[in-house]
């Protein structure tokens, strides 16, 4: 059976701070391509690898990696809000392969996500239960992190899994490239923050989901304003590591060490990581070409913005 690849930056700034319309109009084109070739494949099963931003994933128990047998996506942002279509069967055996193939994996239950998630099912499947999906959590926002290494074999684990079931397999990588948006770290953060950080943020607060949420748009007016309010994007670092999975060198990211990354593109560029699983899934399937690909900052959406998808060789 061949598998369809597609990453995809997110930003749960789309429709609240957007690029001019020229821009926003090749991007949405980009979407709509990469939605039709979906159409086309007409995926039975979603391989999402995505990350979380302190909305499903706290400091009380913060996993490497994660495997929902059930998940609920809570609109943040204004993004899709409901419970994602999960084979439980299908994702529970998937815990089991990846600890057998020797890859420590948690298991939820009942995960809960948010716009990194629920953003690429709906822009290419149209709604967030359109098509049954195993949702897998890596986590690129919460020091200590796993490496990207770490994120390979999971992805080659798993695209082996999913290649048993026989079925059209579509492997979405969600988040990235460089960019850091004003998350919080444990470390600085108040006492208040830390304490949701830790938890109890599962359930936020109206009144503090609206300040969050106009916090990130604050930062991201900032940031067209002045592009050294944040960490600056950085293109070259986004356009070689595209380079580096169009070419299928994939291995060699297992390199790059974490604080490098930080260092030279940002924070939450460790989104990539889901890019990186995502196409050593996809390479279990054998040989994959290039189908298209594309790249453009867009500090409105404090994103280095990139797409990619990928066709097995038959
Ligand atoms: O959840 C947040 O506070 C910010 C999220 C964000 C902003 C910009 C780019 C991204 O990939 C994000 O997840
Ligand atoms: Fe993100």
């Amino acid at each position: 059976m061949p598998a369809l690849l597609q990453c995809l930056s997110h930003t749960p700034l789309v429709g609240l701070v957007d690029p001019d319309k020229p821009i926003l109009d090749e991007i949405n084109g980009v979407i709509a391509e990469a939605r039709k070739e979906i159409e086309a494949f007409d995926p039975e099963l979603v391989l999402l690898f995505s990350p979380d931003h302190y909305n499903g994933f706290f400091y009380d128990v913060m996993p490497p990696f994660c495997i929902g047998t059930a998940a609920h996506a809570i609109g943040d942002f204004g993004s899709a809000k409901g419970d994602l279509l999960v084979p439980a069967e299908l994702a529970e055996a998937a815990v089991q392969y990846v600890l057998d193939a020797d890859i420590d994996v948690a298991v939820s239950y009942k995960m809960q996500v948010d716009h990194g998630f629920a953003q690429p099912l709906e822009f290419l499947l149209g709604a967030i239960d359109k098509v049954p999906v195993i949702p897998v959590f890596i986590n690129s926002v919460a020091v200590p992190l796993p490496s990207f290494k770490r994120a390979r074999l999971l992805g080659a684990a798993l695209g082996r899994y999913v290649a048993t079931l026989n079925k059209r397999v579509l492997i979405i990588g969600s988040g990235g490239l460089s960019h850091q948006p004003p998350v919080p770290e444990l470390m600085t953060a108040n006492e208040l923050v830390k304490d949701r950080m830790l938890g109890s943020g599962r359930n936020l607060p109206a009144d503090e989901r609206q300040a969050r949420t106009q916090r990130v748009i604050d930062a991201a007016r900032h940031f067209v304003a002045d592009q050294n309010s944040l960490f600056p994007l950085n293109l070259e670092w986004d356009q070689w590591f595209l380079q580096q999975l169009i070419t299928g060198r994939i291995d060699e990211l297992d390199l790059l060490s974490n604080q490098e990354v930080s260092e030279k593109a940002g924070k939450s560029t460790h989104e990539v990581k889901n890019w990186v699983a995502a196409t050593a899934a996809m390479a279990t399937f054998g040989d994959y070409q290039k189908k298209s690909s594309y790249y453009r900052p867009v500090p409105e959406w404090i994103a280095g913005y990139g797409a990619l998808t990928l066709t097995s060789v038959e």
